[in-house]
């Protein structure tokens, strides 16, 4: 039986963020992996779905050339040679991340890990011991229990389908489902999205999201909220998803059903329970230091963490976190203030901090500033179809507590305001700067 002082269950963005401290403080560590180093994000996330939304993008810009005073064909799009780029890019990232590790000084071991006791890891018929266990196994999406669902597929088989088809229901409306399904809308697939709420796209700002909604509708994107799927079904060929809305049972075909209801922690083979991991349904109890409340020994970041945002950029800081407890012990905490996120639809949605209902809910006195920013000079020299922002600012302090950006070259400026948010930088000192001109950048002196 080896022993390490750190085993690492996931080698994904939070698994090598462990890596960082814990090697830098020269501890023996091992990460087991299962399938592709990297995890979700550069191999079946982030990174491919951003070649596919790149390409929605020009196909976007194309669509507005005559606003330019050019005259373009109908473009076409070959679906199979974007997934083959798509590919390509990420190709090598595994290899690159192996490296990596060995570079580090990280033992990677292949294989399915799962606990044999409280300090122990089976994989592969190999036992290991060790003094800090990390679980950082991501996330799977939710299953749900509704009659024919084995006939959806999820996230990663749309990013490796080289055939575009012809049309697709998303189960759900969340940032998946408004990702993939703008790229689908470009390509010229019928897109149907299902959502059961009466809100979409949870986390961010209702009138953002309302703007997202309308330029999702106009591109040819059905949205339905408060829509039950009651089946799926195959039906001449292709899958029928009967669904109730408004009272009223109807159904759409498609030649896809894509599962894109959320994603929950994936520890269910990890066998928590010989590990002495306490857990409800799959979320573990953790403390504030992302330790494990029932065995101190065991730490969780990253997707696997139930009630953080599952974003990339946060698992590995999740990660970071984790490597420095495990050296310093557990003194250091997580601090979600002033995430900065996006919803890549094209254009995006970008949004940091409160949103206004959740400054409202708080109770923090806050002016709202709202631009409707489509006849704004640098918009209408871009031709951009939606150019919107709302910067809400506390009034007694002049901080800016969130800000939510949706077109306008959202998903950049909004690090600008992250920026501010954390170093807290006043609303009137971030106007106050100067600018190079013309630059989306420069539009913020007057966004508040
Ligand atoms: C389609 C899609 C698009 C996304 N786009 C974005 C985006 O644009 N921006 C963003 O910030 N976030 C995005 N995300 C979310 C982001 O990918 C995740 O938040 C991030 O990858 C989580 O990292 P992680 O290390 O926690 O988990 P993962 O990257 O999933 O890594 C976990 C690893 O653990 C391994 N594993 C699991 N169980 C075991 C086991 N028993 N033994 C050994 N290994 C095991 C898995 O194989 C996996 O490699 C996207 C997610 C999806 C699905
Ligand atoms: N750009 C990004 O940063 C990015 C991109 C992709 C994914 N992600 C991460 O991946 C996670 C998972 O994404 P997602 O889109 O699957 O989840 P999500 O949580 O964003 O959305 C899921 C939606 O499905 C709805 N839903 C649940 N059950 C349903 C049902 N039976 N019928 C209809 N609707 C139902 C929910 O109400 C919710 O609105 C996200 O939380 C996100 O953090 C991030």
């Amino acid at each position: 039986m080896k022993k390490y002082d750190v085993v690492i269950l996931g080698g994904g963005n939070a698994g090598m963020g462990v890596t960082v401290a814990t090697r830098a403080a020269g501890l023996s560590v091992a990460m087991i992996e299962a399938r592709e180093l990297g995890g979700t994000c550069p191999n079946r996330g982030c990174t491919p779905k951003k070649v596919l939304v790149a390409a929605a993008h020009a196909l976007h810009e194309i669509e507005r050339a005559d606003r330019h005073g050019i005259a373009i064909g109908r473009p076409r799009l070959d679906w199979r040679a974007l997934i083959e780029r798509e590919k390509d890019i990420i190709d090598d990232i595994p290899s690159r991340l192996s490296g990596l590790m060995a570079k580090r000084g990280v033992d990677v071991i292949v294989g399915e890990a799962s606990f044999m006791g409280s300090n122990a890891i089976g994989v592969d018929g190999r036992k290991l011991e060790a003094s800090s266990i990390v679980i950082a196994t991501g996330s799977k999406p939710r299953s749900l229990p509704i009659p024919g669902a084995d006939h959806m597929t999820i996230s990663d088989d749309v990013l490796n389908d080289p055939v575009l088809p012809h049309a697709v229901v998303f189960v759900g409306g969340g940032v998946i489902a408004f990702e993939l399904g703008h790229v689908y809308a470009r390509a010229g697939v019928d897109v149907t999205i299902l959502e059961a709420l009466p809100h979409l796209l949870g986390a961010f700002d209702a009138d953002a999201v309302a703007q997202i909604r309308s330029e999702s509708e106009r591109i040819g994107i059905r949205v339905r909220t408060l829509a039950w799927v009651k089946k799926i079904e195959k039906a001449e060929g292709r899958l029928r998803v009967t669904f109730v809305a408004d009272g009223v049972e109807r159904a759409v075909d498609a030649d896809r059903v894509v599962n894109c209801a959320g994603r929950v922690a994936n520890v269910e083979g990890l066998d928590l329970g010989a590990g002495v991991v306490v857990h409800r349904e799959g979320r573990i109890e953790i403390d504030d230091h992302l330790r494990s409340r029932s065995n101190p020994d065991v730490y969780v970041c990253g997707d696997a963490v139930w009630n953080s945002p599952q974003l990339s950029p946060v698992a590995t800081y999740e990660g970071g976190i984790v490597g420095r407890n495990i050296v310093d012990g557990p003194r250091h905490r997580p601090d979600y203030g002033q995430i900065p996120s996006a919803l890549y639809t094209v254009p995006a949605l970008a949004g940091v901090g409160l949103t206004e209902a959740k400054a409202k809910e708080q109770g923090l006195g806050v002016k709202v500033h709202v631009n409707d920013m489509r006849g704004w000079l640098s918009a209408r020299t871009y031709a951009e179809t939606v150019a919107w922002s709302k910067i809400i600012v506390e009034e007694a302090t002049d901080r800016i507590v969130g800000a939510h950006i949706v077109g306008h070259a959202g998903e950049e400026l909004i690090h600008l305001f992250a920026l501010a948010m954390k170093h807290g930088i006043t609303a009137s000192q971030l106007s106050d700067m100067v600018y190079g001109f013309p630059t989306f950048s420069s539009d913020i002196r007057n966004m508040m």
